[in-house]
Protein backbone atom coordinates (compact mmCIF):
# COMPACT_ATOMS: atom_id res chain seq x y z
CA UNK A 1 0.00 0.00 0.00
CA UNK A 2 3.26 1.88 -0.22
CA UNK A 3 2.38 4.26 -2.94
CA UNK A 4 -0.96 5.19 -2.69
CA UNK A 5 -2.24 9.21 -0.99
CA UNK A 6 -4.19 8.53 2.44
CA UNK A 7 -7.49 9.05 0.66
CA UNK A 8 -7.25 7.09 -2.45
CA UNK A 9 -9.52 7.50 -4.90
CA UNK A 10 -10.94 4.36 -6.83
CA UNK A 11 -9.10 5.28 -9.82
CA UNK A 12 -5.75 5.05 -7.64
CA UNK A 13 -6.57 1.72 -5.95
CA UNK A 14 -7.51 0.13 -9.53
CA UNK A 15 -3.84 1.34 -10.81
CA UNK A 16 -2.80 -0.21 -7.51
CA UNK A 17 -4.24 -3.46 -8.71
CA UNK A 18 -3.04 -3.30 -12.40
CA UNK A 19 0.63 -2.89 -10.67
CA UNK A 20 0.15 -6.47 -8.40
CA UNK A 21 -1.43 -8.04 -11.66
CA UNK A 22 0.97 -7.43 -13.76
CA UNK A 23 4.06 -8.04 -11.01
CA UNK A 24 2.39 -11.55 -10.76
CA UNK A 25 2.04 -11.94 -14.28
CA UNK A 26 5.80 -11.10 -14.35
CA UNK A 27 6.54 -13.38 -11.84
CA UNK A 28 4.47 -16.48 -13.08
CA UNK A 29 6.46 -15.93 -16.99
CA UNK A 30 9.80 -15.89 -14.90
CA UNK A 31 8.76 -18.90 -12.81
CA UNK A 32 8.47 -20.41 -16.31
CA UNK A 33 11.93 -19.54 -17.23
CA UNK A 34 13.25 -21.10 -14.02
CA UNK A 35 11.42 -24.26 -15.30
CA UNK A 36 13.24 -24.41 -18.77
CA UNK A 37 16.38 -24.86 -17.19
CA UNK A 38 14.88 -27.29 -14.20
CA UNK A 39 13.78 -29.45 -17.37
CA UNK A 40 17.61 -29.94 -18.33
CA UNK A 41 18.84 -30.23 -14.52
CA UNK A 42 16.57 -32.91 -13.93
CA UNK A 43 16.37 -34.57 -17.26
CA UNK A 44 12.79 -35.14 -16.81
CA UNK A 45 12.13 -36.77 -20.36
CA UNK A 46 14.46 -39.59 -19.53
CA UNK A 47 12.43 -40.53 -16.31
CA UNK A 48 8.88 -39.49 -18.12
CA UNK A 49 7.89 -38.12 -15.54
CA UNK A 50 8.59 -34.53 -13.46
CA UNK A 51 5.86 -35.13 -10.42
CA UNK A 52 7.62 -34.88 -7.23
CA UNK A 53 5.06 -35.14 -4.71
CA UNK A 54 7.29 -34.56 -1.61
CA UNK A 55 8.17 -31.42 -2.79
CA UNK A 56 4.87 -30.44 -3.60
CA UNK A 57 3.56 -31.27 -0.05
CA UNK A 58 5.84 -29.27 2.09
CA UNK A 59 5.28 -26.50 -0.75
CA UNK A 60 1.57 -26.46 0.32
CA UNK A 61 2.28 -26.89 4.26
CA UNK A 62 4.19 -23.87 3.49
CA UNK A 63 1.47 -21.64 2.12
CA UNK A 64 -0.85 -23.15 4.77
CA UNK A 65 1.72 -22.04 7.75
CA UNK A 66 2.29 -19.01 6.00
CA UNK A 67 -1.31 -17.78 4.91
CA UNK A 68 -2.41 -14.65 6.68
CA UNK A 69 -5.49 -12.18 5.44
CA UNK A 70 -9.20 -12.12 3.93
CA UNK A 71 -8.18 -14.38 0.97
CA UNK A 72 -9.31 -17.99 1.74
CA UNK A 73 -7.03 -20.28 2.02
CA UNK A 74 -9.06 -22.89 -1.31
CA UNK A 75 -8.25 -20.10 -2.85
CA UNK A 76 -4.39 -19.69 -2.39
CA UNK A 77 -4.43 -23.76 -2.43
CA UNK A 78 -6.32 -23.85 -5.83
CA UNK A 79 -3.95 -21.51 -7.28
CA UNK A 80 -1.19 -22.82 -6.70
CA UNK A 81 -2.37 -27.10 -7.24
CA UNK A 82 -2.58 -25.30 -11.28
CA UNK A 83 0.46 -23.43 -10.86
CA UNK A 84 2.83 -26.56 -9.94
CA UNK A 85 0.46 -29.05 -11.97
CA UNK A 86 0.52 -26.91 -14.94
CA UNK A 87 4.47 -26.64 -14.79
CA UNK A 88 4.69 -30.22 -14.19
CA UNK A 89 2.66 -30.51 -17.51
CA UNK A 90 4.89 -27.86 -19.10
CA UNK A 91 8.19 -30.25 -18.10
CA UNK A 92 6.48 -33.62 -19.67
CA UNK A 93 2.90 -33.71 -20.68
CA UNK A 94 0.97 -35.97 -18.77
CA UNK A 95 -2.78 -36.69 -18.52
CA UNK A 96 -4.85 -37.66 -15.43
CA UNK A 97 -6.65 -40.83 -15.33
CA UNK A 98 -9.50 -40.75 -12.87
CA UNK A 99 -11.42 -43.87 -11.76
CA UNK A 100 -15.17 -42.47 -11.69
CA UNK A 101 -16.84 -46.21 -10.79
CA UNK A 102 -18.08 -44.01 -7.92
CA UNK A 103 -19.44 -40.90 -9.61
CA UNK A 104 -17.85 -38.64 -12.18
CA UNK A 105 -18.77 -35.04 -10.03
CA UNK A 106 -16.36 -35.68 -7.22
CA UNK A 107 -13.35 -36.90 -9.25
CA UNK A 108 -13.54 -34.50 -12.12
CA UNK A 109 -13.62 -31.67 -8.93
CA UNK A 110 -10.96 -33.56 -7.67
CA UNK A 111 -8.80 -33.75 -10.68
CA UNK A 112 -9.67 -30.14 -11.74
CA UNK A 113 -8.74 -28.31 -8.15
CA UNK A 114 -5.14 -30.27 -7.90
CA UNK A 115 -4.52 -30.28 -12.11
CA UNK A 116 -6.30 -27.65 -13.56
CA UNK A 117 -7.40 -27.35 -16.87
CA UNK A 118 -4.41 -27.42 -18.87
CA UNK A 119 -4.03 -31.30 -17.94
CA UNK A 120 -6.04 -33.38 -19.83
CA UNK A 121 -8.42 -35.45 -17.72
CA UNK A 122 -9.57 -39.10 -18.37
CA UNK A 123 -12.41 -40.57 -16.97
CA UNK A 124 -12.46 -44.70 -16.47
CA UNK A 125 -14.86 -46.88 -15.73
CA UNK A 126 -12.73 -48.90 -13.37
CA UNK A 127 -10.05 -48.89 -11.37
CA UNK A 128 -8.17 -51.67 -13.34
CA UNK A 129 -8.77 -49.96 -16.67
CA UNK A 130 -6.97 -46.27 -14.72
CA UNK A 131 -3.89 -48.83 -13.79
CA UNK A 132 -3.91 -50.44 -17.41
CA UNK A 133 -3.79 -46.92 -19.08
CA UNK A 134 -0.75 -45.49 -16.13
CA UNK A 135 1.29 -48.64 -16.65
CA UNK A 136 1.20 -47.69 -20.97
CA UNK A 137 1.73 -44.50 -20.80
CA UNK A 138 5.30 -42.87 -20.33
CA UNK A 139 3.87 -40.39 -17.39
CA UNK A 140 0.49 -40.43 -16.66
CA UNK A 141 -1.38 -39.94 -13.75
CA UNK A 142 -3.97 -42.67 -11.92
CA UNK A 143 -6.75 -40.98 -9.07
CA UNK A 144 -8.59 -43.33 -7.03
CA UNK A 145 -10.90 -42.57 -4.18
CA UNK A 146 -8.99 -43.53 -1.19
CA UNK A 147 -12.21 -43.66 1.24
CA UNK A 148 -12.92 -47.22 2.39
CA UNK A 149 -15.92 -49.49 0.21
CA UNK A 150 -15.60 -46.37 -2.44
CA UNK A 151 -13.81 -48.82 -5.26
CA UNK A 152 -15.17 -52.10 -6.00
CA UNK A 153 -12.81 -54.97 -5.81
CA UNK A 154 -9.36 -55.27 -4.64
CA UNK A 155 -7.49 -52.96 -7.22
CA UNK A 156 -4.21 -52.43 -5.09
CA UNK A 157 -3.17 -55.87 -6.35
CA UNK A 158 -2.99 -54.79 -9.80
CA UNK A 159 -0.06 -52.36 -8.49
CA UNK A 160 2.72 -55.26 -6.87
CA UNK A 161 5.13 -56.49 -8.84
CA UNK A 162 8.13 -54.58 -9.99
CA UNK A 163 7.69 -51.66 -12.23
CA UNK A 164 3.75 -51.85 -12.11
CA UNK A 165 2.35 -48.18 -11.38
CA UNK A 166 2.92 -47.38 -7.48
CA UNK A 167 0.82 -44.94 -5.12
CA UNK A 168 3.04 -41.67 -5.00
CA UNK A 169 0.75 -39.25 -3.11
CA UNK A 170 -2.67 -38.62 -1.22
CA UNK A 171 -4.15 -35.50 -2.00
CA UNK A 172 -5.48 -33.38 -0.73
CA UNK A 173 -2.24 -32.76 0.64
CA UNK A 174 -3.45 -30.09 3.39
CA UNK A 175 -6.84 -31.66 4.87
CA UNK A 176 -9.20 -29.25 6.61
CA UNK A 177 -12.74 -29.26 7.34
CA UNK A 178 -15.54 -27.74 4.11
CA UNK A 179 -12.46 -28.54 1.77
CA UNK A 180 -13.94 -27.68 -1.81
CA UNK A 181 -12.19 -30.82 -3.32
CA UNK A 182 -12.13 -32.93 -0.03
CA UNK A 183 -12.95 -36.50 -1.35
CA UNK A 184 -9.59 -37.86 -0.94
CA UNK A 185 -7.67 -39.35 -3.64
CA UNK A 186 -4.49 -41.65 -3.94
CA UNK A 187 -2.19 -40.79 -7.07
CA UNK A 188 -0.69 -43.40 -8.89
CA UNK A 189 2.04 -43.42 -11.79
CA UNK A 190 4.70 -45.28 -12.69
CA UNK A 191 7.70 -45.89 -9.53
CA UNK A 192 9.54 -42.64 -9.94
CA UNK A 193 12.50 -43.70 -7.61
CA UNK A 194 13.99 -39.81 -6.50
CA UNK A 195 9.99 -39.05 -5.83
CA UNK A 196 8.96 -41.10 -2.87
CA UNK A 197 7.98 -40.05 0.26
CA UNK A 198 7.91 -42.31 2.71
CA UNK A 199 6.30 -41.17 5.69
CA UNK A 200 3.37 -43.44 4.53
CA UNK A 201 3.90 -46.69 3.64
CA UNK A 202 1.42 -48.77 1.30
CA UNK A 203 1.36 -52.38 1.49
CA UNK A 204 -0.88 -55.52 -0.21
CA UNK A 205 -1.57 -57.77 2.45
CA UNK A 206 -2.78 -60.62 1.54
CA UNK A 207 -4.26 -62.89 4.45
CA UNK A 208 -6.36 -66.04 4.94
CA UNK A 209 -8.98 -65.15 6.37
CA UNK A 210 -10.11 -61.80 8.84
CA UNK A 211 -9.68 -61.94 12.38
CA UNK A 212 -11.19 -60.28 15.24
CA UNK A 213 -8.13 -58.20 16.68
CA UNK A 214 -6.62 -57.57 13.38
CA UNK A 215 -7.30 -53.67 13.58
CA UNK A 216 -6.03 -53.30 16.86
CA UNK A 217 -3.11 -55.50 16.33
CA UNK A 218 -2.14 -53.90 13.48
CA UNK A 219 -3.07 -49.79 15.07
CA UNK A 220 -0.19 -51.27 17.65
CA UNK A 221 2.13 -50.59 15.30
CA UNK A 222 0.37 -47.61 13.71
CA UNK A 223 -0.89 -49.19 11.01
CA UNK A 224 -3.99 -48.97 9.47
CA UNK A 225 -6.62 -51.30 7.15
CA UNK A 226 -7.92 -48.89 4.33
CA UNK A 227 -9.59 -51.39 2.32
CA UNK A 228 -10.68 -55.10 2.21
CA UNK A 229 -11.84 -57.67 -0.58
CA UNK A 230 -12.83 -60.67 -0.29
CA UNK A 231 -11.93 -63.09 -2.36
CA UNK A 232 -11.89 -66.97 -2.95
CA UNK A 233 -8.17 -67.11 -2.34
CA UNK A 234 -8.55 -65.11 1.08
CA UNK A 235 -8.64 -61.60 1.82
CA UNK A 236 -6.43 -58.82 0.38
CA UNK A 237 -6.02 -55.52 2.39
CA UNK A 238 -4.76 -52.67 1.64
CA UNK A 239 -2.64 -51.22 4.51
CA UNK A 240 -1.50 -47.94 5.70
CA UNK A 241 1.83 -48.33 8.03
CA UNK A 242 4.14 -45.54 9.32
CA UNK A 243 7.44 -45.26 6.95
CA UNK A 244 9.33 -46.51 10.39
CA UNK A 245 7.44 -49.75 10.01
CA UNK A 246 9.20 -52.85 8.59
CA UNK A 247 7.94 -56.09 6.55
CA UNK A 248 8.88 -57.76 9.89
CA UNK A 249 6.84 -55.84 11.85
CA UNK A 250 4.07 -56.68 9.65
CA UNK A 251 4.68 -60.48 9.62
CA UNK A 252 5.20 -60.45 13.21
CA UNK A 253 1.40 -58.81 13.49
CA UNK A 254 -0.22 -61.25 11.48
CA UNK A 255 2.10 -64.36 13.52
CA UNK A 256 0.97 -63.05 16.77
CA UNK A 257 -2.60 -63.01 15.63
CA UNK A 258 -2.14 -66.83 14.03
CA UNK A 259 -3.10 -65.41 10.65
CA UNK A 260 -1.43 -67.22 7.72
CA UNK A 261 -0.34 -64.32 5.13
CA UNK A 262 0.03 -65.43 1.62
CA UNK A 263 1.22 -62.09 0.40
CA UNK A 264 2.90 -58.49 1.73
CA UNK A 265 4.43 -56.00 -1.07
CA UNK A 266 4.72 -52.43 -1.19
CA UNK A 267 2.65 -50.67 -3.23
CA UNK A 268 3.37 -46.88 -2.77
CA UNK A 269 3.50 -44.28 -0.11
CA UNK A 270 2.65 -40.84 0.26
CA UNK A 271 4.02 -37.70 2.33
CA UNK A 272 2.00 -37.14 6.25
CA UNK A 273 -1.20 -35.76 5.72
CA UNK A 274 -1.11 -31.59 6.91
CA UNK A 275 -4.09 -30.51 9.11
CA UNK A 276 -5.35 -26.89 8.76
CA UNK A 277 -8.20 -27.26 11.43
CA UNK A 278 -10.07 -23.84 10.30
CA UNK A 279 -10.95 -22.98 7.09
CA UNK A 280 -11.88 -19.63 7.82
CA UNK A 281 -8.67 -16.99 6.68
CA UNK A 282 -6.90 -16.43 9.87
CA UNK A 283 -6.43 -12.81 10.18
CA UNK A 284 -2.93 -10.34 9.90
O1 LIG B 1 10.81 -28.89 -7.91
C1 LIG B 1 10.69 -29.60 -8.93
O2 LIG B 1 11.27 -30.69 -9.07
C2 LIG B 1 9.82 -29.15 -10.03
O3 LIG B 1 9.71 -29.84 -11.02
C3 LIG B 1 9.04 -27.87 -9.92
C4 LIG B 1 7.61 -28.09 -9.48
C5 LIG B 1 7.00 -26.65 -9.39
O4 LIG B 1 6.42 -26.20 -10.36
O5 LIG B 1 7.19 -26.02 -8.34
C6 LIG B 1 6.87 -28.89 -10.48
C7 LIG B 1 6.68 -30.25 -10.34
C8 LIG B 1 7.05 -30.98 -9.14
O6 LIG B 1 6.10 -31.92 -8.76
C9 LIG B 1 7.39 -30.10 -8.00
C10 LIG B 1 7.58 -28.76 -8.16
Amino acid sequence: MANLPAQPTLADLRREIDRIDAAMHDLLMERGEIIDTLIRIKNTQDSGSAFRPGREASMMRNFAERHRGNLPFDTVESIWRVIISTFTYVQAPYTVHADVSGGDAPMRDTARFHFGFTVPYMPHDSAASVIDAVARSAGDLGVFRAEPGRSAGAWWTALTGAGRPKIIARLPFVERPGHPAGTPVYVISKPIADAAVRDNVLYALGVERWRDGLQAALAKVGATVEHSAGEETGLNLLVAAPGAVSLDDLYGVMAGLGVGVFDIEEIGSHAARFRLDSAKPRNP
